[in-house]
């Protein structure tokens, strides 16, 4: 991605602050990306809000940036290295929450760009929790049981020294699940020597995980796009739906889709994707994911589906949701989505829809849920979750669901109001997202002061 003049902001201040941004990191371009698209959209609420300028340069700039190493010993007995992260962005509205990640393609550019994006998604779940993201450049798959037990016990200890329950509460992403979460957090409980639950969320429920952490960021991506279908008169009753990735979110969203009356027409995971028009057999999939099976495995033990090297988005759908990972849709998914009348697209993962992609799908009138809002359901779950270890209490998972459709419905609200507000249409979610996440930032920021 190159920067030219068109990327200027147009405001005076904002364009010295994106200088800024490119000067002090040219190669971060997820970073860059993102960022321009916050300053793109707060432009019309620093009008309403001139006091609030001085803010944006500090929101574009983490508070603490920890890069770590992490050796550990693999069962040949070889030493081995990674890097580890923790971007601590902005604590303004509470303690650092976001999770870890664990995938070869992680460097500081993605964490960051993951980090400032948290800050935006945890303001607009109306929560007291400020923003963070980390992970190791490591990828789970290749290594063992044991050897990602030892992985993960070395990055905790070091890890251990920057987190707690009122400082920075990190949780599973892309390749931690509450499995890795548990075993960070035992090393963490035995290096400072008492329990202390809230400092890490996504836990087993028999840690005090909340019941229904695993299956919130997919639940909420789906009440959010119903809100969204709601708005232009439509339903996922009988709505074929295409659900990439087959991982955490993907798995839930697709329960959640056929509980709402849909079909999941199609799916992926790293190594390709499925189209079953019949719909996809959760229940099986995610069978075959548990034993380490691709979709291509799926597919061969049911008649009606098809494997293909291809992106599932090139499928006929009504309603996308990319749940896997960055950049899947691009300008070419964009335009077949346009083409099959796709109606709405929800971000379940973080920044999978590219931003010329984007482009075209507002150019085409398609409705887009940004993931600042529509995935924002996990992080939300887990500041219940941190809620819940802070009384020592154990929720039903039925009333965490009834509190997380309330809270995806009032995020939903906040970012149609700033939409309509700041940018005159209520149906452009991606600037009312942005829009209604800085406010909430920014005042807590103007009335912390200079720090
Ligand atoms: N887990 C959460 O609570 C949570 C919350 C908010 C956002 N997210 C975002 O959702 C996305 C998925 O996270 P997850 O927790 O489900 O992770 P996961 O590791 O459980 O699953 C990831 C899935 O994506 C697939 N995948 C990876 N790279 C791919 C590629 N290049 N093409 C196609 N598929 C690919 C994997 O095969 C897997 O099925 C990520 O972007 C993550 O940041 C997760």
């Amino acid at each position: 991605m190159t920067h030219d003049g068109s990327d200027e902001p147009e405001d005076a201040a904002l364009r010295e602050v994106w200088r800024d941004v490119l000067r002090r990191d040219p190669h971060q371009e997820f970073f860059h990306a993102d960022v321009r698209g916050v300053l793109r959209s707060i432009g019309p609420v620093l009008l309403e809000h001139p006091e609030y300028a001085d803010v944006v340069g500090r929101l574009c700039e983490p508070e603490r940036v920890i890069v770590f190493r992490v050796p550990w010993v693999d069962d040949g007995g070889r030493v081995r290295v990674n890097r580890g992260f923790r971007v601590q962005f902005n604590s303004a509205l509470g303690p650092y929450k976001g999770g870890l990640r664990f995938a070869p393609s992680v460097d500081l550019d993605v964490i960051k760009f993951l980090g400032f994006e948290q800050v935006f998604k945890n303001a607009l779940t109306g929560q007291d929790i400020g923003g963070g993201k980390g992970g190791a450049d490591v990828d789970p798959k290749e290594l063992s049981t044991g050897e990602l037990m030892r992985f993960c016990q070395s990055f905790a200890t070091e890890l251990a020294s920057h987190v707690g329950a009122a400082v920075d509460v990190p949780a599973g992403d892309m390749g931690v699940g509450s499995r890795e979460i548990g075993w960070i957090y035992g090393q963490y409980q035995r290096l400072i020597g008492y329990h202390e639950p809230g400092a890490f969320t996504g836990k087993p429920a028999v840690l005090g995980g909340s019941a229904l952490r695993p299956e919130a960021t997919g639940f909420g991506t789906v009440y959010f796009t119903r809100r969204m279908l709601a708005e232009q008169g439509r339903d996922l009753d009988g709505a074929r739906v295409v659900v990439s990735g087959s991982g955490n979110v993907a798995l839930f969203a697709m329960d959640k889709v056929v509980a709402s009356g849909g079909t999941v027409v199609g799916c992926s995971d790293s190594r390709g994707s499925v189209s079953e028009p019949e719909g996809i057999d959760v229940d099986l999939l995610r069978e075959v994911k548990g034993q380490r099976g691709s979709v291509a495995d799926y597919a061969e033990k049911r008649s009606g589906a098809e494997a293909s090297d291809g992106s599932p988005f090139t499928l006929e759908c009504d309603v996308a949701l990319p749940c896997a990972t960055q950049n899947e849709i691009g300008p070419d998914e964009a335009r077949a989505l346009v083409d099959h009348g796709c109606w709405a697209v929800a971000e379940g993962a973080n920044g999978p829809v590219t931003p010329k992609a984007r482009e075209i799908l507002r150019e085409a009138g398609i409705g887009f849920g940004p993931g600042k809002a529509a995935n924002s359901g996990g992080v939300a779950v887990s500041a219940l979750e941190m809620q819940q270890n802070a009384g020592r209490e154990r929720w039903r998972g039925e009333d965490v669901d009834e509190r997380l459709q309330a809270i995806m419905s009032d995020a939903y609200d906040r970012v149609r109001d700033a939409a309509e507000r700041y940018h005159g249409d209520p149906t452009d979610l991606e600037n009312g997202a942005n829009a209604a996440g800085f406010l909430r930032v920014a005042e807590a920021m103007t009335s912390l002061g200079v720090v």
